[in-house]
This record gives C-alpha cells, structure tokens and sequence, in this order.
C-alpha cells in the first residue's frame, strides 16, 4: 500500500447506483488500497480534471453494482480516502421522493437524515476497539459546505441546460432495504417530515463525521417510493428508467464544481469537520492496546499517530 503522495486528491466522489465512473475527466490511475477495515467497495480511481487537478472516486455498490447497500465497507471507502489526504467527499445517491414536488430527475442537497438502517452496518471505526468515542451528529451533512455547494449546483445545472430542478434544505431517511418500503412506511415517512428515501446515506455521513471529512450528498429523484397510493409501489425497474440521465447530471456537475471545490479545500476554507473529534474521544488510558491506537492511526493520525 503505497500513499499518492504525487499529486495529493482533495476532493473524493462517491458514485452511487449509475454513478460507476467519471468517464466526462480523465482516467488517471487505479490504486488498490488495503485498510484496517477491509477493502474499499472499488479500486480508487484517480480522474484529472482539465487544469490537471486529480480528483479520487469510489463505486460505491463497486464498478459491477455487485455490492448491495446492507454490505457497502463504508469503514474501508472513508478510511481509504482519508488516508489518501482526501479533506472533503461528494457522495452522489440515488433517492425515492416522499413528496410530490420532488419529481424523478430533480436534485436534492439534503441537510438532515434519519436514520432507519437496522444495527447491522457496522457504523464507527471505534467499534471493535478499546476507545469509545462519541462523534456530534446533530448537522448529518457539512452545513458549510452544503452551503457553499448550493450555488455552484445551481449553477452546473443550469449549465447543463436540462431545466433540472434544485431542492435545498431537504430529509433524507436512510432506511436498511434491499427491499424497498411498504405504503405504511413510505406515509409513515412522510409524516416524520422525511423528503427524500435511500439505503446508503448511513454509516457513509457517520464515518465522514468522524474521519473529520467534510461531507456532501447530493441526491439525484429516481421514483416517488410507495406513498402514492394512486401509484404503483417503486419497483427497480422504474429506478433503472431514470438513472442513466441522472448519472450524466450528476457527471456533469461534478465536473463543474470540482476544480473551485479543490482550490476552496487549498485554501483552508471548507474544511468545518477538522478538530471536531478533539472533543469526541472519551478520555485515553495506558491500558488500551497498542494495535487499538495502530489502526486508529490510519484514519485518525491527529489524535492516534
Ligand atoms: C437501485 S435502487 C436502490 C439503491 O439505489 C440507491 O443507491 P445509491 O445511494 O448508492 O445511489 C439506494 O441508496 C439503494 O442502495
Ligand atoms: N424508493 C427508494 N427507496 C430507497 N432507496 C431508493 N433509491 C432510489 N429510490 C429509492
């Protein structure tokens, strides 16, 4: 396992269903990490932007979308770009609507989730080791940088010239799948004033959080879910009729935020989640082993190295 020391990618994308690659940049390398929590879900393919500016991304559900969300090694994808001088991730999903306005093929910049996966992902890199620690959660998303991405998506969207709609503020529920909500549920859902449904926000936003990365989602509509009771219930064939389009969206404003992205990251400016853990580490004592301190380091070289 070697460090990309050459040219350092600030930036890391997240590719969710559709999103297997950045096939609109240039194809730079693959590097095959190993972590102290496995492998992550694809090798880490490093694309050059225009200027040259090298970006790292991650399939999610891995380049063949073999891996399905209950089994996503979220530890082994944050670790590996964090350990690789990654500072900020976009994490690009595909979501059902709980709302009409939200139509299939609108974005969405979540800042809230809720957390319906069922206890059996692993969430901390903690767990397993002899150091508790207990990471604030209250914003889920990187409020700044959320913030910041608003306008420049706007923007990219607009630059793409499809009309696209762009939903601010919004709650993601993350639920556990792989199959999708019964009618009860999605209403249920809805109730709990949640937007936007999907199976992978969760532990990914928890791991960001405590790898101190700043993290973005930004949410692609598929379907409207189960709740429309006039409607059929989502089947994976009508999310499949619409990811094609969304991937070239979300190619495309990836492309036209990435560059400012990396140059904001340069400058010290969105990079909110740094020292957070500081206050997050319950106090260290001489009786936590050696090899608990070691693999913490690869993730967290500030308080562990
Ligand atoms: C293919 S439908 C359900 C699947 O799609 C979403 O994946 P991702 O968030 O990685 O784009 C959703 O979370 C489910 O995993
Ligand atoms: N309706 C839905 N429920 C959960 N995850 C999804 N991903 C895309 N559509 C979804």
């Amino acid at each position: 396992m070697t460090k990309d020391t050459h040219q350092r990618s600030l930036v890391g994308v997240i590719g969710g269903s559709g999103l297997y690659h950045l096939d609109n940049l240039t194809f730079v390398k693959k590097l095959e990490l190993d972590t102290p929590w496995g492998r992550p879900s694809s090798a880490i393919t490093i694309f050059a932007l225009p200027s040259g500016t090298n970006v790292a991304f991650i399939a999610r559900h891995g380049p063949h979308h073999m891996i399905p969300p209950s089994s996503v090694p979220s530890r082994a994808n944050i670790a590996a770009l964090k350990y690789l001088g990654v500072r900020a991730i976009i994490a690009f999903s595909a979501v059902g609507s709980l709302r009409e306005e939200i139509a299939p093929g609108h974005v969405a910049l979540p800042t809230q989730l809720i957390d319906r996966t069922k206890g059996i992902r692993p969430a901390s890199f903690f767990e397993g080791t002899s150091v508790v620690a207990h990471a604030q959660f209250g914003d889920p998303v990187s409020v700044k940088f959320v913030k910041w991405l608003e306008e420049r998506v706007q923007k990219a969207l607009d630059d793409e010239g499809r009309g696209t709609v762009l939903h601010k503020d919004k709650t993601l529920v993350c639920m556990e799948g792989p199959q999708f909500s019964t009618r009860a549920e999605s209403n249920m859902y809805r109730a709990w004033g949640g937007d936007l449904i999907n199976m992978s926000a969760l532990p990914e936003a928890k791991l960001a959080r405590e790898a101190e990365l700043s993290y973005a989602i930004i949410a692609t509509a598929t379907d409207y879910d189960s709740w429309r009771m006039e409607s059929d219930a989502v089947t994976a064939h009508d999310v499949l009729q619409v990811l094609k389009q969304n991937a070239e969206t979300s190619k495309h404003v990836a492309a036209y935020v990435l560059e400012e992205l990396h140059h904001a990251l340069e400058e010290n400016l969105l990079n909110e989640e740094v020292g957070g853990m500081r206050n997050s580490i319950m106090p260290r004592s001489d009786a936590q082993p050696e090899e608990d301190i070691h693999k913490l380091a690869f993730v967290l070289p500030e308080y562990f190295g």
